[in-house]
């Protein structure tokens, strides 16, 4: 007899099929099947969902109407429950289609599969792999309890001998038996490690991963970026050789991240390394989430459903019952706050690992320096700065210089009539690349060689304004000529950023030349900063990190100190070496307190300060945020959709029973207002409970799509709940 199923398809958010669609099979399938179904005129993927029939749709649309579904895809073992429940709940809380949202964090390989097509990818993994095929009827491997069961599995590769562990500093091994009690509990807690910079917090993830092994569980880690996780997975592959490691992130091939969620999906992952994509994967025997630098901003998904997968994967640690570890040296104010109230376990690592001490942190007031004769461009390098480098590239130890623009300078300048690089598409200005001599515009692509001539009134004088990482390497390698390293040869000056990275490979080989002491001095942009475990590095320098002190954002104090600690954190790692290691800050604002509280390494400090700000601010964590952004061409249908959108949305509190407060702020361009020839604007919505900005957004966003007729022009809209940077 024919059913009704529901199944959740991908839809645009404007189509208003926010719920999922009917069906008709001949039989029952299990939520989180995979099947394809007709719509329009082709056939598309969609996941069967669980839940009662929609009545009114029901009504609507009698079984006997509805279009059989074209083809189940039994090859795959259905999604598990949990997974579904992530997914509604993702849609839910950050106001998208949940057929959106469940395509979209599925592989684009297997959205494009057939069940002939998977089978085969199937078999093909399988052999390769050395795993028994599923089941046709897509039964799990059972849950492992014991250890024994699964070492007699056979790994993806000759096992070698484990290396040796090393003996846990004391703080280690308190963290790591407060995680063990977590593993015994039938609802664990979310756990907040803080460890300075070098405190061995990988360490801790590396045994606490060990103990989800060990129950026959599989552990997921994530990181921020994508060039962070190759040498995660190295770790881990070499602490847990004959365990099958996958990792899942953008830059693998379609190919590769199939493979990769499969073996995770089927259960034969035992470790998912990953960046925030990976808080999707569903994992029959997940064991233990660890979420590491947990306020990295990268965490945000920036498009379509604009999710934090540092919270989602708290929520899916929640879900599933097992314990779930959030570390940073610089916690969000968000985690922190939560930790102070007690909703979060706060797991402290005050020491770094062998007793090294954290970097001394030295600030050169700008003021105070030689300024440049007119005409000329500024040193890069404060003199005191330079002789302190000059001195680590003498005794062959290196520097990082950090600075957090690419490119060779900002900006291009005709000296003559004051005529600027702008973007003729976007509201910004387009950065001179000087090794391609392009102009680049960094928010549109737009590029273009440099003129030979100023464009407005063909003066051949067009001067690079401002420094950029391309610049700033020329003239290090300038300044530094003629020193030698000690044991002979010339000094060597690199640069890691996006650029220089372009290429497969590039960034594995650049870091391993700073590994492996052929680089004295590195210059880089924030991607330097993060995670890397530097051994020979002893001055990190921000060589202008002012511009971030004074943007509108109110995060921007807490991102900048969260990146400056950590770029210190890069300084001083070999424990010998730490009491002489060193972190310098030029700054025209010296007595700024950003900067006392990074001199005493007062993360606690710096917090507290922040977090009483926020509170008499009424901002997050003391509030919650919506943040409803639009595109037109024109800035007034941009802002007349915005205006429209907020007396709906206050018709609407009125009829609503107040759950607290809600403010709406007036639309607003954001920091670059022009992009690709479209005007964008924003709404800040504020509440003062997360329940109050829930139940408005879910009566509002539905009312949405039925005001794009008025505002002819209007591109698109999205909502950002919980917004990172307003
Ligand atoms: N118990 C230990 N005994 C000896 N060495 C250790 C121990 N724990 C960690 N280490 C080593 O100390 C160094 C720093 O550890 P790790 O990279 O885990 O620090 P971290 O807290 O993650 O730092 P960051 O936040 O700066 O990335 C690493 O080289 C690591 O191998
Ligand atoms: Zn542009």
């Amino acid at each position: 007899m024919m059913q009704r199923l529901r199944v959740a398809v991908e839809t645009p958010q404007y189509a208003g099929l926010a719920r999922a669609l009917d069906y008709a099979c001949p039989h029952h399938l299990p939520a989180g099947t995979l099947v394809r179904v007709p719509l329009g005129q082709r056939n598309i993927p969609g996941i069967v969902w669980a839940g009662a029939p929609d009545q009114e749709a029901a009504e609507a649309r009698p079984l006997a109407s509805l279009k059989p579904v074209a083809e189940v895809m039994q090859a795959l073992p259905p999604l598990p429950p949990v997974w579904c429940d992530l997914v509604d709940f993702t849609a839910r809380y950050y106001q998208r289609a949940v057929g959106e949202v469940a395509l979209s964090v599925l592989p684009p390989e297997l959205r494009k599969l057939d069940n002939a097509g998977l089978d085969k990818r199937l078999r093909l993994l399988a052999k390769r792999s050395g795993w028994a095929m599923p089941e046709p009827e897509g039964s799990l491997p059972p849950r492992r309890k014991s250890a024994k069961v699964q070492s007699s599995r056979p790994g993806p590769a000759e096992p070698a001998p484990p290396p040796p562990l090393p003996t846990l500093q004391p703080e280690q091994a308190q963290v790591l038996a407060t995680l063990a009690d977590a593993f015994e509990q039938a609802q664990p807690p979310c756990h907040l490690l803080h460890g300075v910079t070098g405190s061995g917090k990988t360490e801790v993830y590396l045994r606490a991963a060990q103990h989800a092994l060990d129950l026959g569980r599989q552990a997921l880690v994530l990181v921020p970026e994508i060039n962070l996780t190759p040498q995660l997975e190295a770790r881990f592959a070499e602490r847990f050789p004959g365990r099958r490691l996958v990792s899942l992130h953008s830059g693998l091939t379609p190919a590769q991240r199939l493979a990769n969620w499969l073996t995770a999906h089927l259960g034969h992952a035992d470790l998912v390394l990953g960046t925030r994509l990976a808080v999707f994967c569903p994992l029959p025997r997940l064991g233990l989430i660890v979420v590491d630098e947990e306020h990295d901003p990268s965490y945000k998904q920036q498009d379509g459903a604009r999710y934090s997968a540092r919270d989602l994967a708290v929520y899916r640690a929640w879900l599933e019952k097992v314990p779930v570890v959030l570390g940073s040296a610089t916690p969000s104010l968000e985690s922190w706050q939560h930790a102070q109230t007690g909703r979060y376990k706060l797991l402290t690592m005050a020491q770094r690992v062998g007793q090294g001490e954290l970097p001394k942190v030295r600030i050169v007031d700008m003021n105070l320096q030689p300024q440049p004769a007119p005409g000329q461009p500024a040193a890069p390098l404060s003199e005191p700065l330079l002789t302190a480098v000059r001195a680590r590239v003498e005794r062959g130890e290196q520097s990082l210089l950090f600075l957090n623009r690419r490119g060779f300078a900002p900006v291009l300048s005709c000296t003559a009539c004051g005529w600027k690089s702008g973007c003729p598409h976007c509201s910004a200005w387009r950065v001179f690349h000087k090794l391609d001599r392009t102009l680049r515009c960094h928010h549109c692509s737009f590029t273009e060689r440099v003129p030979k001539a100023c464009p407005d009134c063909g003066n051949l004088d067009i001067q690079p304004v401002g420094r950029g990482t391309e610049r700033l390497e020329e003239q290090v390698a300038e300044l530094l000529q003629g020193l030698e390293r000690p044991g002979g040869g010339a000094v060597r000056v690199a640069r890691i950023d996006a650029d220089t990275t372009r290429l497969k490979g590039a960034l594995e080989q650049q870091l391993a030349a700073v590994h492996d002491g052929s680089v004295d001095v590195l210059i880089g942009t924030q991607m330097v900063t993060k995670g890397h475990d530097f051994r020979r590095v002893t001055l990190v320098a921000a060589v202008n990190p002012d511009s971030a002190l004074f943007t509108a954002d109110f995060r921007a104090p807490e991102r900048l100190f969260a990146t400056l600690m950590q770029a210190a954190g890069r300084a001083g790692r070999d424990a010998a070496a730490a009491a002489s290691s060193e972190m310098w800050i030029q700054t025209w604002s010296p007595t700024h307190p950003l900067f006392t509280a990074l001199r005493q390494h007062d993360f606690a400090r710096f917090a507290a300060s922040q977090l009483q700000e926020r509170e008499m601010a009424a901002l997050p964590p003391f509030s919650h945020l919506a943040l409803l952004r639009c595109e037109a061409r024109d800035a007034a249908v941009a802002e007349g959709f915005l205006r429209q959108a907020r007396d709906m949305a206050q018709a609407l509190l009125t009829e609503q029973a107040a759950d607290g407060q809600v403010t709406f702020y007036a639309p607003v361009p954001p920091h670059v207002a022009k992009v690709a020839g479209l005007e964008r604007r924003q709404m800040l919505i504020e509440a003062s409970t997360r329940p109050g900005l829930q139940r408005l957004l879910a009566a509002w966003m539905p009312q949405l799509p039925a005001l794009r007729g008025q505002h002819k022009g209007l591109a698109r809209w999205a909502m950002d709940v919980d917004p990172l940077s307003i």
